[in-house]
């Protein structure tokens, strides 16, 4: 937390300094009140946890019933835990307590991040996501729900520095009620911006908030326009289920799905400022990273991108799964007691396919040889006299056989097993049918530049074949490791290896257990860029879990959005949903938004156009460069006028061949505090972010070089809060025929 500024905050117009230092101070006491009682609380659950731990070490050598230690550690359990996220407030999250309730039967209810009693359990302050807190956020005139004012309290750290009021019942209003300032909501929103997200905790809108407190059963689809809190209102939707339904999802997880890792450090801070820590966060391309060794950030091109995301590909991995492995023998000779016995090829490839009926291959060997060895007992020659038993034990004795197994019937990891559609026969022997050749060739040429045998990095796309992969192999025996003689603790030899040591990293993984680990509530953000294959993916992570799907096809970084569309209707199926759509963008200045949606409703007339909120007075300003090959001087020059125009964060999006020269350009010319406010990004890297200003080079080149074309365009022209600024290569730039009255600059 930082420490307390010692200037005064200053009085909102049209509020008295002495009417607004009372308030401030009223609040302040108030919310001193709360950090006395916590820091009270906390100290009181340290001793016990202290006593607890003297207790255990102290009676090592009698018995302590087990119970009698968690009830001690239990008992203020909650005080640990509020110490813990207080910690993790800091000056971007506003304070611990953040709003009052007046209501009409004079209580006043304070709400704030966590619930925190007084010694004799009354409420100091109700926990945001208690049915209490609800009226917050949703009374309004026309249905004031019993509240006659609602304040929201701007604090930073311990201190109260603000005050925003709505009146909602003046009716039931007393004469004295002090009525302060013009609104939480747009106070908030027209504060610069970090590097992180903010929470919306203080300011959640009805709609919002409906979203948010919906059940947790089945489907809940979050649909909506840029800028309308769709993800802040997921994160918030993520706690909120967390705590009202603690037990099941804190054991059975929650896994945040979204678009790069960048939006995922964006996030992050979000969900422990609203004091949930027990989600687990995921890029896209990172999901299968449970079972597969990927990071996931390297995208293919938008073409390759679209064959290894389309459904095609599940029957392409079925059968590179059922295909004997290349180069592996196609008839299984030997010699038992001096005779020749053989299975050909016919023969072995029926025991493959009805052995991978059942089974899966890194399980299914044990019966593959169970199969082979009925074959050849079925082949035997007559006058070879053993009986079955000790034909086995003579058969897999064989240096022949044993060497046999291990070429027809080999362990295989997901990424040897995709690396071998990089070469163009096997790719197209395998797609025949199923996909153009044309396609068969680009698929293998991707697989060949990345080198995946070799330890290359797997493409986004490549973490869903995988995972469809691995789930089709099955895990991996661990064999790889010879356990060690010793455990070895830096320098000295400490204790030798029990035999049961030994035994453990030689036992085979369950075949029946999933290679990944499921969830009980999956959350997808930017839904509308999720191929079928990674919906695959996801699905297998939540087989039976509950589902916020969020997303604007408006957005989507496909060619067909439709596709994208069928692709979610797939997932839900006949599961109970609730839709909620967003209807206010939040985000974007009305000067801004409405050169937005020109420009993508030329090209996809049915895009949900949110409301602007707000407005700034200041238009998009369209440069261009006086020359072609001059324009990253413009953009040098632009991003240098919008430094010296905004507080917080600069934005410059870039198609990726001209984004890294920028990149160095920018981190040449600009110093210091500007070197760390602009940043370059790509257009599909800058989907879900926001900037104070953002400065979108050659839209012509975005759209040309962008799957999704103009989609992408509106991607990119919706990321700023106040400043838009547009550079073109050349005048005629084709982009701007689609704004009505063009602007200039
Ligand atoms: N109720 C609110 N109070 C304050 N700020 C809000 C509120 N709702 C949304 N915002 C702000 O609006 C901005 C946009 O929110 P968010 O990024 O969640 O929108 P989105 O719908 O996911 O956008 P996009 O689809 O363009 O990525 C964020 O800065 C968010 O903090």
């Amino acid at each position: 937390m930082d420490t307390p500024p010692t200037d005064s905050p200053a009085a909102p117009d049209g509020v008295s300094p002495d009417v607004f230092e009372r308030e401030l101070a009223a609040e302040q006491a108030h919310v001193d009140l709360v950090y006395a009682r916590l820091a009270e609380a906390t100290r009181s659950a340290r001793q016990v946890a202290n006593q607890g731990r003297a207790l255990y070490q102290s009676d090592r050598q009698t018995v302590v019933r087990e119970e009698d230690g968690t009830g001690l550690f239990e008992r203020d359990v909650f005080a640990f835990q509020a110490a813990r996220r207080l910690a993790t407030l800091d000056a971007e999250h506003e304070g611990l307590v953040f709003g009052r309730l007046d209501r009409t039967d004079d209580e006043i209810r304070y709400v704030g991040r966590i619930g925190v009693r007084d010694a004799d359990y009354e409420p100091l302050v109700i926990d945001w996501r208690a049915p209490a807190a609800e009226p917050f956020y949703r009374a309004t005139p026309a249905n004031p729900m019993e509240v006659v004012r609602r304040r929201v309290l701007r604090c930073r750290g311990v201190r109260v520095v603000g005050i925003e009021d709505d009146l909602i019942d003046s009716e039931a209003a007393d004469d004295d009620l002090v009525v302060i300032g013009d609104g939480a909501l747009l106070a908030a929103l027209s504060r610069a911006r970090g590097h992180t997200m903010r929470d919306i905790v203080a300011t959640i809108q009805a709609e919002q908030d409906e979203a948010i407190r919906a059940p947790y059963q089945g489907v809940t689809l979050i649909t909506g326009g840029p800028g309308t809190g769709k993800t802040v209102v997921a994160l918030h939707r993520a706690a909120y289920l967390l705590y009202s339904n603690r037990r099941r999802f804190e054991s059975g997880g929650v896994l945040v799905v979204g678009p790069s890792r960048l939006f995922m450090n964006y996030i992050e801070r979000v969900l422990p400022s609203l004091g949930e820590e027990a989600v687990t966060l995921r890029s896209v391309g990172s999901v299968a990273s449970d079972v597969v060794d990927l990071t996931g950030e390297r995208h293919d091109s938008a073409e390759v991108e679209r064959i290894k995301g389309g459904l095609a590909m599940v029957d392409v991995l079925a059968r590179l799964v059922a295909r004997p492995p290349t180069g592996s023998p196609t008839e299984l000779r030997l010699l038992v007691k001096g005779e020749p016995i053989t299975l050909r090829a016919e023969q072995l490839s029926r025991i493959r396919r009805e052995v991978l009926a059942h089974n899966r291959v890194n399980t299914g060997r044990a019966a593959a040889e169970t199969a082979l060895l009925t074959a050849l007992w079925r082949a035997k020659p007559a006058d070879v006299d053993l009986d079955r038993e000790a034909f086995d034990d003579l058969v897999t004795d064989l240096a022949a056989y044993k060497m046999f197994c291990h070429a027809w019937w080999p362990h295989l990891s997901p990424t040897d097993a995709l690396a071998r559609l990089a070469d163009p026969a096997t790719a197209a022997e395998l797609t025949a049918g199923l996909l153009d050749p044309a396609d068969a060739a680009l698929l293998a040429q991707s697989l060949r530049e990345a080198d995946l045998a070799r330890g290359g990095e797997p493409s986004v796309a490549d973490g869903a074949l995988l995972d469809e992969l691995a789930d089709r192999l099955g895990p991996l025996p661990e064999v790889e490791e010879e356990a060690p003689l010793f455990l070895e603790d830096g320098r000295q030899v400490e204790e030798v290896v029990t035999t049961l040591d030994r035994m453990a990293p030689i036992r085979e993984a369950d075949p029946f257990a999933d290679p990944y680990t499921t969830y009980a509530h999956v959350l997808v953000d930017e839904a509308q860029d999720i191929s079928p294959m990674q919906w695959r993916m996801l699905r297998r992570r939540g087989q039976r879990a509950s589902w916020t799907i969020v997303g604007d096809l408006a957005q989507s970084s496909w060619p067909d959005p439709e596709e994208a569309r069928r692709a979610i209707e797939q997932t839900i199926g006949s599961a109970p949903r609730r839709e909620f759509r967003m209807s206010t963008n939040y985000r974007s200045p009305a000067e801004v938004f409405t050169l937005a949606s020109q420009v993508v409703t030329a090209v996809y007339p049915t895009a949900d156009l949110p409301t602007a909120v707000r407005s700034t007075g200041i238009d998009p300003l369209l440069r261009v460069a006086p020359a072609p090959d001059r324009l990253a001087e413009e953009v040098l020059a632009a991003t240098r006028e919008v430094l010296g125009q905004v507080e917080g964060t600069v934005g410059v999006i870039a198609a990726p061949d001209r984004a890294r020269g920028l990149s160095e350009l920018l981190a040449d010319e600009l110093d210091g505090e500007d070197a760390t406010r602009a940043t370059v990004v790509l257009p599909l890297q800058a989907k879900g972010l926001e900037y104070d200003a953002v400065v979108v080079v050659d839209p012509d080149e975005i759209v040309a070089t962008s799957p999704g074309g103009v989609r992408v365009l509106y991607v990119a022209l919706t990321r700023p809060t106040q400043r838009l600024v547009t550079v073109d290569a050349n005048p005629g730039a084709a982009w701007r025929r689609s704004l009505g009255s063009p602007a200039t600059g």
